[in-house]
């Protein structure tokens, strides 16, 4: 039955009361003042938003998508050559069975590559942020993930100027703590479920570590946010939209006032689990040397974004 947009809203359980169990969908392209009302209220609830009109061409997505699925149907051992140790897994492959959520028994069921920024030769970041590396097999596979970043770039800094907005500065305050930033875009395949541990899931109840993060592809099942009322609530947005939730980085940096949202990716039941499932998280990071100074009272000691990223990764066991 169509309704009208104002009235859509993403799949609730049906466990809870429907008034408390709805992610509303915000449109990116309405005047920034909206935007930050509904982005505020979203995060302020969930930690989560649902994002349309978000500008990042269709086309360009399903090509992503169409290649990032022919990497990964590549033989392992191909694979496995874009897979660089000492990095903590920033560029290129890494592989099933690497990355472990903080805290949990067992790994992930997945397998992703990653792409950085692209820096010129000599800049100083240059030493925390490697260049990229590319697969021979797939031609195309570097323009068109070049063009998705730089997309992914655009659409993430409209959404935090709407935040500063929301968190009572100026629509430019986060700009100058971006600038060159350490965003990855994260290409990820959970394969069919077969003998997995015990425990296992696709990806264990975490927090991501970055500023925010801006998510294509979870319409397909399985992706769930930890309500505030301690249950799990499916984030299925329609296809084309955008998950985005608030980071670590920020809910330090706003002491708190922000929340990093905790979010999983269960095994679907049934025929489901022998599917592949994909998805496309862009992890917007601050530069490298930006000092996460908590912007309100009661917050934690200031760490640069860099050092705070290294603690991190190696609770993840990426580092
Ligand atoms: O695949 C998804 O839908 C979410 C992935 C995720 O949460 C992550 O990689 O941090
Ligand atoms: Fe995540």
């Amino acid at each position: 039955m169509a309704r009208k947009k104002s009235e859509r809203h993403c799949a609730v359980s049906d466990s809870a009361p429907e008034a408390a169990r709805q992610l509303a969908f915000v449109r990116l392209d309405q005047p920034l003042p909206d935007l930050a009302g509904q982005l505020g209220a979203s995060f302020e609830e969930y930690g989560f938003a649902v994002v349309e009109g978000h500008g990042i061409d269709q086309r360009l997505i399903d090509r992503a998508d169409a290649l990032m699925r022919q990497f990964f149907a590549l033989p392992d051992a191909v694979k496995r050559a874009y897979h660089r140790t000492g990095q903590a897994g920033a560029r290129g492959y890494t592989p099933f069975g690497v990355e472990q959520a903080k805290g949990a028994r067992v790994q992930d069921l997945k397998e992703f590559w990653h792409v950085g920024r692209d820096l010129p030769p000599g800049h100083p970041y240059a030493a925390h942020m490697r260049p990229n590396i590319w697969p021979d097999e797939l031609p195309d596979f570097r323009p068109v993930m070049q063009d998705l970043y730089l997309a992914f770039d655009w659409t993430g800094r409209r959404i935090l100027s709407a935040i500063a907005l929301y968190l009572g500065e100026d629509e430019v305050f986060f700009e100058d703590s971006v600038r060159d930033g350490n965003s990855v875009l994260r290409l990820l395949h959970y394969p069919p479920i077969e003998a997995a541990p015990e425990g296992a899931i696709r990806a264990a109840a975490h927090e991501d570590i970055n500023t925010i993060t801006l998510l294509l592809g979870a319409e397909a099942a399985g992706l769930e946010l930890l309500a505030r009322d301690g249950t799990w609530l499916p984030v299925s947005p329609p296809p084309g939209a955008l998950a985005v939730n608030v980071g670590d980085m920020l809910q330090r940096l706003t002491a708190g006032r922000l929340r990093s949202t905790t979010h999983r990716v269960v095994n679907p039941a049934g025929d489901a689990a022998r599917t592949s499932r994909y998805s496309m998280p862009f992890f917007l990071h601050f530069r490298p040397d930006f000092l996460i100074r908590p912007m309100f009272e009661g917050g934690e000691d200031p760490i640069t974004a860099q050092d705070y990223l290294m603690e991190r990764l190696r609770e993840i066991r990426l580092a």
